[in-house]
């Protein structure tokens, strides 16, 4: 199997979402004529990123029935032929009214294969910085989620997600090869955190890991961090950006896994006579 070219679009979000997902549609094709087999949306990728617009923003997920996104998502994918991590969108749950914050993941012939309710919502209070409370207005998603494609499985959780290292660990041990997140850091847990957490997921679990936000928009209300960046096995950083619109492109050698846990054997060395098995979990 030849590597998997990955490409992040690291994507200017505006208010119009009919344009963000026509401008989404042209970086995916983009992405695939440059030869990518897999492209990620950030998160939030169709609407501002922010309490205030969930509601407004938010679609039913129902492929027999596609609202604008939903639609416009397996149209990408179809027409670009590539596995597509749809960032992620406001979603209503049609019984309950409920709202989350949902990846969708799609194959190259424009089927729907995963969705991931984000499971822990970025609820934080960062005094004279940040003070953010998804939890005002969503509801938590309430499992772990991974998809099949020819290079392997992958995890697929969304931004605050990446905090928790069981998410990736269980993944991980269950033969998933990377963790891939939508996300949406900002400036002051972007620098802190955003690599730092990327590089821990992939040297704890030896995978690639890789995070795909939205470009800095100052005249936005949430101001994004971008950089985002693809990580290997090893945890060093394939392909990383600044904070402006981009695609990120990284070739994945998948052979990369079995070298580093030959080298550095951790994965196969853990005592679970001492601690449990968390791939049991979730
Ligand atoms: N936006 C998020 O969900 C998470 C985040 O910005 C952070 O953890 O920092």
């Amino acid at each position: 199997m030849t590597a998997l070219r990955l490409a992040l679009v690291q994507l200017a979000v505006g208010a119009q979402k009919t344009a963000n997902l026509v401008s989404a549609r042209s970086k995916v094709l983009a992405a695939a004529k440059a030869g990518a087999n897999m492209v990620v949306l950030p998160e939030c990728f169709n609407s501002p990123y922010g309490t205030q617009y969930f509601s407004q923003y938010a679609e039913e997920i129902d492929t027999a029935s596609p609202s604008e996104s939903i639609k416009a998502l397996s149209e990408m994918a179809r027409d670009s032929k590539v596995f597509l991590v749809g960032g992620s969108i406001p979603e209503r749950e049609k019984s309950t009214g409920d709202l989350f914050n949902t990846c969708t993941v799609w194959s190259p012939e424009g089927e729907l294969v995963a969705k991931h309710r984000k499971v822990h919502l970025f609820d934080i209070d960062f005094p004279g910085k940040i003070v953010f409370k998804e939890s005002e207005v969503l509801k938590p998603g309430n499992s772990l989620t991974e998809f099949s494609t020819p290079w392997g499985k992958f995890g697929v959780a969304i931004c605050y997600d990446m905090r928790f290292p069981e998410v990736a660990m269980i993944a991980a041990r269950r033969g998933c090869v990377g963790m891939i997140y939508p996300g949406a850091f900002n400036q002051t847990t972007g620098p802190l955190h955003w690599e730092l957490l990327l590089r821990a997921r992939a040297v704890d679990n030896q995978i690639f890991t890789a995070a795909c936000s939205p470009a800095l928009d100052r005249s936005a209300t949430y101001h994004a961090w971008g950089h985002s960046t693809i990580v290997d096995p090893y945890a060093r950083i394939v392909a990383t950006t600044s904070d402006a619109e981009d695609i990120v492109y990284g070739d994945l050698d998948l052979d990369l896994i079995g070298n580093v846990r030959q080298a550095v054997p951790v994965y196969s060395q853990r005592r679970f006579d001492l601690y449990p098995d968390v791939s049991a979990a979730g």
